[in-house]
């Protein structure tokens, strides 16, 4: 049975990463990627506008919805102080394989939870199964119409505290019209966008930054 672009990408980073060396699995992805095969990973460009966004942020607790092949997972865990922790929402079993090994591989799953399953279960889960509290950051990258409602969900389940911050990738291309139409229009949240470039392209894209108000 043919192999998957996702198991080649994990293959090419198992044979040419160094192990435990997150930046080199990045780099590694990012290589395969922008010379052999293109994915829709965060990539190397916007992953700054992540980088100084976590930085900036230094959360304790951080979520991300759309692991795919863990690229972002590898990207922000290596940024986490001891004692943080990132949890990454993957509804693809297949996907989730691969990720935790790109994490392991990495040597960041000490500060990684890879949590299988649909975000819209897991989310009202996060509270009494995962023991979490309120969430520090949270990373927004799966199926663009489903920016809004988890957003709505993740403040129904009162996961947001005053200064959560969101970031949504591809608010240009492929586009979440409906999440951007709701995020700037509401009052519970300060917007910002960064303008960059769609991951290994020369195509605009942009990420938004939400900040909930309380
Ligand atoms: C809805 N609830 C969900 N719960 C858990 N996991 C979910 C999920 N939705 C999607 N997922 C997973 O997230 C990932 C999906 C990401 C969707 N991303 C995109 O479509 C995307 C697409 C592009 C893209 C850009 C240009 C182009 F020509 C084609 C595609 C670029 C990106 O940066 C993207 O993020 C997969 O791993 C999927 O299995
Ligand atoms: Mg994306």
């Amino acid at each position: 049975m043919n192999q998957s672009k996702e198991r080649r990408i994990l293959n090419f980073v198992l044979q040419n990463a160094v192990r435990g060396d997150p930046c080199s699995v990045m780099e590694t992805i990012d290589k395969y990627c922008s010379e052999k095969e293109w994915a829709m990973n965060v990539g190397d460009v916007k992953g700054v506008i992540l980088d100084k966004t976590v930085e900036e942020i230094n959360p304790k607790v951080a979520l991300e919805l759309g692991t795919y092949c863990g690229y972002s997972a590898v990207r922000i865990a290596r940024l986490l102080k001891a004692g943080a922790c990132l949890l990454t929402v993957e509804f693809n079993p297949e996907f989730a394989a691969i990720a935790k090994q790109m994490i392991e591989f990495a040597g960041v799953q000490d500060k990684v939870k890879l949590l299988e399953g649909p975000s819209e279960v897991i989310i009202p889960q996060l509270k009494k199964k995962y023991e979490v509290d309120t969430l520090d950051f949270v990373f927004v990258d799966h199926w663009k119409d489903r920016y809004a409602p988890d957003t709505i969900l993740l403040q129904e389940c009162s996961l947001l505290r005053k200064g959560s911050v969101l970031l949504a990738d591809n608010i240009i291309f492929p586009g979440a019209p409906e999440f951007v139409k709701y995020i700037r229009n509401n009052p519970r949240f300060q917007c910002s966008t960064y303008p960059s470039y769609l991951e290994y392209m020369k195509v605009q894209d942009a990420m938004e930054k939400a900040v909930f108000l309380g």
